[in-house]
């Protein structure tokens, strides 16, 4: 293999592995995260503990799925990462993994992840599943990234959607308290990405991409970022107002959204790269911590 290297193959040619970077063609921060919404969406579906199988099989099976459809936007993406300072270095551009490799491993782990949640939790949840898998690697990377800035809007319904797959995974059902959990973090996502859009701007523009600030201006933007952190704070107490999470809820979410709103205040009359980066790393803080309050919760009240 290695003699095989040395004969300056294209790119393209080359057959060694390097894992490390297919690991990281899988957004495994993004992952964890994702997983972490939709063991939360599994473990709010019942009163005591999900059954295992649909627990330990039902988030694996969205992990791959969430892995594979992140390897097809990095495969999707790549020349445009490879004009972009933040995204030049990623296993694509900087040829760390062959284009056939990346589409390879795509379509691997997104079967891998099919068939365990087809065969060993249920159809409605691999389906759900596939469908978010096709929202965000082929309706929102091939499609709506390139077409309209409001693009992550539409295409963060599958980014939004685990929760409730965590649920169907337990339940095989889709019911009104998992669909709240999916509009927290669809109501999360604009300003999550808005404020990264915001910092990085100038690179946006420079490949052609229509993201809020290149089409509409930073000003604007930083209004919708404001007025999207006022609307998830409303919606961040429907689960308590449906009787779905109690005080405990309440107060940590109230104490989340109000510096939540703060940074976005901040950001509206402050800088473009300092405020937005701190109002983008915190939106993911907040994230966590949010689907944290709601799992303690709800233990919460079990024990009770
Ligand atoms: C359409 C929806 C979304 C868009 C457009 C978006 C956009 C982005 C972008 C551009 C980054 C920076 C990545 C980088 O610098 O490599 C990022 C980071 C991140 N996003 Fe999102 N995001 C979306 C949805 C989500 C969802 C649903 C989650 C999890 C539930 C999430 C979790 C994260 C995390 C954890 C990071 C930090 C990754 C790291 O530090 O490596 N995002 N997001
Ligand atoms: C559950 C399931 C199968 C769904 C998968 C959903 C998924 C992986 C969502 C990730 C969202 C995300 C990181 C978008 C990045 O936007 P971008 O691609 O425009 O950002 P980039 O420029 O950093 O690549």
């Amino acid at each position: 293999m290695a003699k095989l290297n040395t004969l300056n193959l294209p790119k393209s040619l080359r057959w060694r592995v390097n894992w490390r970077a297919l690991y990281k063609l899988t957004k495994p921060k993004v992952v964890a995260l994702i997983v972490l919404t939709s063991v939360v969406g599994a473990c709010l579906a019942t009163s005591g503990l999900p059954p295992w199988q649909a627990l330990l099989l039902g988030n694996l099976g969205i992990a791959l799925m969430a892995g594979g459809a992140a390897a097809f936007n990095h495969y999707i993406d790549s020349e445009a990462d490879a004009a972009m300072a933040r995204t030049h270095k990623r296993p694509l551009p900087s040829g760390a993994v062959a284009n056939w490799q990346a589409v390879l491993w795509a379509s691997l782990l997104s079967l891998a992840g099919f068939g365990l949640l087809y065969l060993w939790v249920n159809p409605l949840t691999a389906w759900l599943t596939a469908a978010s898998l096709v929202g965000y690697a082929v309706i929102y990377t091939l499609w709506l990234k390139r077409a309209t800035p409001q693009n992550i809007v539409i295409g963060g319904l599958a980014g939004a959607m685990p929760p409730l797959l965590g649920w169907t995974a337990v339940n095989n059902s889709v019911s009104a308290e998992p669909l709240l959990l999916v509009m927290l973090i669809f109501t999360w996502t604009p300003p999550h990405f808005w404020a990264l859009a915001i910092a990085r701007r100038d690179e946006y523009a420079k490949v052609n991409i229509p993201m809020l600030p290149v089409t509409h201006g930073i000003r604007f933007t930083k209004q919708l970022v404001l007025l999207y952190s006022l609307l998830l704070f409303v919606v961040a107490w429907l689960p308590f107002l449906v009787g779905m999470s109690g005080l405990l809820y309440l107060g940590l979410s109230c104490a989340l959204n109000a510096r939540f709103i703060w940074l976005a205040w901040r950001l509206y009359g402050g800088d473009n790269q300092r405020d937005a980066m701190r109002l983008f790393g915190y939106s993911i803080v907040y994230l966590m911590l949010l689907f944290v309050a709601l799992l303690a919760d709800h233990w919460l009240f079990a024990l009770l």
